[in-house]
């Protein structure tokens, strides 16, 4: 009879909708009983069945339970529906056990529509005394039990009819929900297409690009977070804060549900950025403990689902450029280092490197490793993460005390054109800002504190002048903000992922971040530009080259002519010759010279053994100077020109940041013997050092010298700017002297290394010019 009901009532093959519709009214009792052969209800069971009363799967429990009544408490069971005894269901034939577990079904149904409360029990009043089929077993028994159950079954039938209208206005619902839904997707289509085109714009602008991300809240605390919707947080701020909801613009919005490869999906193009020969910076701020390390590196128990950027970045780069292995040679390379109490340190030093030097920056030489293989990252990183420095704070117990970095240098050669990209990525996962109050620190993690907070404040002092456009920016305050000034300040792709906690107790800390991030996002950068070593320039070094080797074979004759003269190493033309070019001469490159990268060697390379470690020169200056170490001179309208035209604007230049007042101090820190090796590499003409129109080259043993702009011509143009990256890489790296040298130094005091940069070129060349001319 209920079958009857059923087959009125249903189509035959009922639509998905009309199976979900019935599904939530209860009338799939019906449907079920009638389509009792297989295949009619296991089609729409692989539909959709959203159903607010009864679970995804009841249809394929009811189905099922045909079959075998311990099946059916199986499934039920594992629709989280609550058991009932098996006795109750199991006894009497097939056709009993359907209707036991029908009106189980349906007990459970109508208990559902009440509202749920409670335990739910089995209200089924028929209980199964005979075997046979439905019809005996309805006709078999007493008077009661049929009375009883044509009650139930007409009631049934009521309540089923009752729900048929029910369902005719559900599908009138139904179907208005569906017009509002399509207007709703209409409408985040249109949402979308803005958001993408105010990230072309943003990209144009070269807008430093900010994603948040929620971490998820922690056990029995009531989150901040109000609503997240695609690149808007919504934050319930407290009284203490200005009641109310306050909401915030980023690039994107990940909520504390997303996950690693979705917060990384949206980081993917910049990987392939840094293959076409972009510099790119990814850095993750946030307060002590809203996940920064989670993002970058991945929890303290690894998958690979939980692998963070860093490890998908390099896998993407390495996945990349395998695809692109017909047209393109690449070499990968990659450094960690991290900065601690403002000391620059080597992550990925196989030996105690740790500094206890007392004498203020200290820098250990930082390893270079060629990599092949994500093996090799893997590797690498996992050794990086040892030697970095972490502690518990009691808002973290695995907290990082130091700013780390892993940089990822690239190199490809394009096989066709001979052309040569660079690229560099910063993967950058800075030390949480702390309330030392709260982290309940002390002693060394107080002092860790205090440096990472000042530094933290450094960066909020640059990104303000950066917003601002102020004609100076602070760079040079904290280890920090220089290492991250090429991204900041240059034609880098910037991403800041910032992080924060939705716990009401750190409200505080979480608006002050979204402030700060809100501003990191207005920061224009400028187009980003990408390093291409084209062929022409390739030809330009040879020339150099050339002319490099026949000055110093021209020299070395007239020198041997001069001795021959005046009798004495100190002859004529050598005692007239300008006093640091003299240490210069013949541009010997130290034995120990970073090779030029394309002479490093290539990919190929895939097991562990093969890692090689390249320990070299290295400071700060050099880790900035080892991104690509040319971008071009900046665009139109950057606050950070400024800086750069203080200093000549020169590329590698601007990389060690000296300006008027860094000069200045400088030559204080000289004068007053003040052993800061940074400042000792770049010193100053004091004569010349503010006027306008001169660049400080170094010291040459017996003075200093400076160089101005005046008379640049075409070959200054080519050699002097970006347009010459291998002889500013090898100049940078070689002549430099290295921070252990500096320090091993048997006097104490550090040896100043004539050292080449492009502004140092230019003369150099006018002189190979000059001497060649006939
Ligand atoms: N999105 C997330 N999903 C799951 N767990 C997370 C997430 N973000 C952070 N966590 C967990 O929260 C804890 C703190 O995260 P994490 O160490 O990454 O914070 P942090 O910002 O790097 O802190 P600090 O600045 O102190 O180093 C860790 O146990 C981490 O696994």
């Amino acid at each position: 009879m209920v079958g009857v009901v059923g087959a009125k009532d249903l189509p035959a093959q009922p639509s998905e909708e009309e199976f979900r519709l019935a599904l939530r009214s209860g009338l799939i009792l019906c449907y079920v009983i009638n389509k009792v052969e297989p295949g009619a209800v296991s089609k729409v069971v692989e539909g959709p069945c959203d159903s607010a009363s009864v679970p995804d799967g009841a249809a394929l429990s009811i189905y099922q339970c045909f079959e075998n009544v311990r099946n059916f408490l199986v499934a039920v069971e594992q629709m989280g529906l609550p058991t009932f005894e098996a006795s109750d269901l199991e006894q009497g034939g097939k056709s009993s056990r359907i209707v036991n577990c029908i009106l189980a079904l349906k007990s459970y149904n109508e208990w559902k529509q009440k509202g749920g409360n409670g335990a739910w029990k089995f209200g089924g009043n028929l209980k199964p005394v005979t075997s046979g089929n439905g019809k005996n077993f309805i006709r078999k028994n007493s008077e009661p039990f049929k009375n009883s159950l044509s009650r139930n079954i007409s009631m049934n039938e009521t309540s089923m009819n009752a729900q048929l209208v029910e369902t005719e206005n559900n599908k009138m619902v139904g179907l208005h929900v569906h017009g509002l839904a399509n207007a709703a997707s209409g409408y985040h289509r249109v949402l979308e297409e803005n958001r993408k085109l105010y990230n072309q714009v943003q990209d144009l602008k070269g807008n430093i690009r900010v994603y948040c991300r929620v971490r998820p809240g922690r056990l029995n605390s009531q989150s901040v977070v109000d609503n997240i919707e695609e690149g808007t947080l919504t934050i319930n701020t407290p009284a203490k804060y200005g009641k109310g909801c306050r909401s915030f613009n980023f690039n994107k919005v990940f909520g504390p549900s997303a996950t690693q490869a979705e917060v990384f999906a949206d980081t993917r193009p910049l990987i392939r950025s840094v293959l076409d020969g972009y510099n790119v910076c990814i850095f993750a701020y946030g307060q002590t403990g809203s996940g920064k390390t989670h993002t970058m590196t991945g929890p303290k128990d690894l998958t690979e689902d939980s692998q963070g950027v860093n490890y998908r970045a390099l896998s993407d780069l390495f996945f990349l450029a395998q695809q692109r292995k017909d047209t393109f040679e690449y070499d990968v390379s990659v450094q960690m280092i991290e900065i601690y109490n403002e000391q620059v340190r080597d992550l990925l030093a196989t030996e105690e490197i740790r500094n206890n030097s007392q004498n203020g920056y200290n820098v250990p030489d930082a390893s270079l490793v060629q990599v092949a293989s994500m093996y090799d990252v893997i590797e690498l990183m996992n050794l990086g993460q040892r030697n970095r420095a972490v502690g518990a704070t009691a808002l973290n117990d695995r907290s990082s005390r130091s700013h780390s970095c892993l940089t990822v240098h690239v190199q490809g050669k394009d096989l066709t054109s001979g052309n040569v990209h660079r690229g560099c990525m910063h993967l950058v996962d800075l030390a949480g800002s702390e309330r030392v109050d709260k982290s309940e620190v002390a002693g060394d993690r107080l002092k860790e504190a205090q440096h990472i907070n000042k530094s933290l404040s450094a960066l909020g002092d640059v990104i303000s002048s950066l917003a601002q456009k102020n004609s100076h920016v602070p760079y040079r305050n904290s280890k920090l903000t220089q290492l991250l000034q090429d991204s900041l300040g240059g034609q880098a792709k910037t991403l800041m992922f910032v992080h924060i906690s939705p716990e009401l107790n750190a409200v505080g800390e979480t608006l002050s971040t979204l402030k700060f991030a809100e501003r990191v996002a207005t920061v224009e950068l400028g187009a980003a530009q990408v390093h291409k070593d084209s062929s022409d320039v390739k030809d330009l070094k040879e020339q150099i080259a050339n002319l490099k080797a026949s000055l110093a074979k021209k020299e070395g004759d007239q020198e041997s002519v001069q001795h021959k003269v005046s009798g004495s190493p100190g002859g004529k033309l050598s005692s007239h010759s300008p006093p640091n070019l003299q240490q210069e001469d013949s541009f010997h490159e130290p034995k120990n010279r970073r090779k030029p990268r394309a002479d490093v060697g290539n990919a190929e390379v895939g097991k562990k053994s093969r890692l090689r470690q390249k320990t070299q020169s290295f400071d700060l200056d050099e880790l900035l100077a080892n991104s690509p170490p040319w971008p071009p001179v900046s665009g139109p309208g950057e606050a950070h020109l400024e800086d750069d035209r203080d200093t000549g604007s020169g590329d590698w230049v601007d990389k060690v940041m000296v300006n008027k007042q860094d000069a200045a101090r400088c030559w204080e820190a000289e004068n007053d013997g003040i052993s800061d090796a940074f400042y000792q590499k770049y010193v100053p003409d004091s004569s010349k050092l503010y006027s306008e129109q001169s660049y400080t080259i170094f010291e040459g043993g017996n003075g200093f010298e400076t160089v101005t702009t005046d008379g640049v011509d075409e070959l200054d143009a080519a050699t002097s700017d970006s347009s010459d990256p291998d002889l500013l890489w090898q100049f940078n790296h070689s002549k430099l002297p290295t921070m252990s040298k500096l320090n091993n130094n048997s006097n104490g005091k550090p040896t100043k290394s004539p050292d080449l940069s492009c502004k140092t070129l230019n003369p150099l060349l006018h002189r190979c010019i000059s001497i060649l001319k006939p």
